[in-house]
C-alpha cells in the first residue's frame, strides 16, 4: 500500500496557508457519501470512513452535508471538498448561493457546486454564485473572512460537458470536475469514467481538472491521471459497500 503521511509530513495537508490545488496534484481524492435512508448515513460514520481513506493515502476528502463536513474536517488533516445535495435530479449539488455559504460555514476548504449551464433554483448564474461566495468568504478576488466563515475558500464546479467546463472556468471556478458527465443528458453514461470528455476538458480549460464519476478501478484512476487530470476523485468504489457488494453478488450470479 502506498501509505503516505505516517509522520504527518507528506499527506499534502492544506490547513492554514497551504495550497489545496498543490496538495492534490496527481493524487487521489476520496468521496465519502451515504445516501438518504442508508445505515451509513451518519456523520460519525462518514468521518471514520474519511479517516480510513486518509490512512490509505487519500490527499483530500469530498463530503456531503453540513454536519458530515464539520465532522470530517475535525477528523482528518487533509483538505475537504464539501457539498450539500438538495434533491436528486436537476440542479442538486450545492444548488444555491445559500447552500454554498453553508458548505463554507461548515469548514470546507473547497465548495463543490453544480457547474452546469442549467438554471439554478435561486435564479443566480454560476458567476454570481461564485462571486457571492467570495464576497462572504474571501478567496481569489474576494475579501477575507465573512462572519463565521473561513477565508480563502475555493470553488469546484461539477460539470457534465465540455461547454459546462468552459463556462464554469469563465465564471471563475478554481477547479472543474467531470462529476456530472452522464447525468445531465449531454454525455453518455459510460460504464467507467468518461475519459473522452476528460481529455477535451483538460485540453480546453485553464484550471485544474478533477476526474470524477464512475472511476471504479485503480487502472481507471491511473488512466484518468494519464489523460491529464489534476487529481482523481473516487467515491462508490471505495466508500459505498452496498454497491461494491452488489458487483460481487452480480458476478457470482453471472450478471456482471
Ligand atoms: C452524480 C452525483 O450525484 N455525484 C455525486 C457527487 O458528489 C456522488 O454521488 C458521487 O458518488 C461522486 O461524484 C463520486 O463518483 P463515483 O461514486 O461514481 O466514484
Amino acid at each position: 500500500m502506498n501509505r503516505r503521511g505516517g509522520d504527518g509530513t507528506a499527506t499534502g495537508r492544506a490547513r492554514g496557508d497551504q495550497d489545496v490545488v498543490e496538495a492534490t496534484r496527481g493524487r487521489l481524492i476520496v468521496s465519502c457519501q451515504a445516501y438518504p435512508g442508508e445505515t451509513m448515513r451518519d456523520p460519525r460514520t462518514m468521518a471514520q470512513v474519511a479517516a480510513a481513506a486518509v490512512a490509505g493515502g487519500a490527499a483530500a476528502i469530498r463530503a456531503q452535508g453540513a454536519e458530515d463536513i464539520r465532522q470530517v474536517v475535525a477528523a482528518v488533516d487533509v483538505p475537504v471538498i464539501g457539498l450539500i445535495k438538495d434533491g436528486a435530479d436537476g440542479v442538486f449539488i450545492t444548488p444555491t448561493l445559500e447552500h454554498a455559504i453553508a458548505v463554507a460555514a461548515a469548514g470546507a476548504h473547497v465548495v463543490a457546486v453544480d457547474g452546469t449551464r442549467r438554471p439554478r433554483p435561486d435564479g443566480l448564474t454560476l458567476a454570481k454564485t461564485i462571486s457571492g461566495l467570495r464576497e462572504r468568504t474571501g478567496g481569489p478576488g474576494g475579501r477575507p473572512g465573512g462572519p463565521g466563515l473561513s477565508a480563502g475558500v475555493l470553488v469546484m464546479a461539477d460539470c457534465g460537458s465540455l461547454d459546462d467546463a468552459l463556462a464554469a472556468a469563465d465564471a471563475g471556478a478554481d477547479l472543474v470536475g467531470t462529476t456530472l458527465a452522464g447525468y445531465t443528458g449531454e454525455r453518455p453514461r459510460t460504464d467507467g469514467p468518461d475519459l473522452e470528455l476528460l481529455e477535451q476538458v483538460v485540453a480546453s480549460v485553464g484550471v485544474a481538472v478533477i476526474a470524477e464519476g464512475r472511476i471504479h478501478t485503480p487502472t481507471q484512476a491511473a488512466a484518468a491521471l494519464a489523460a491529464g487530470a489534476h487529481a482523481v476523485c473516487v467515491g462508490t468504489a471505495i466508500t459505498h459497500p452496498t454497491t461494491i457488494t452488489s458487483w460481487f453478488v452480480d458476478a457470482l450470479s453471472g450478471e456482471a
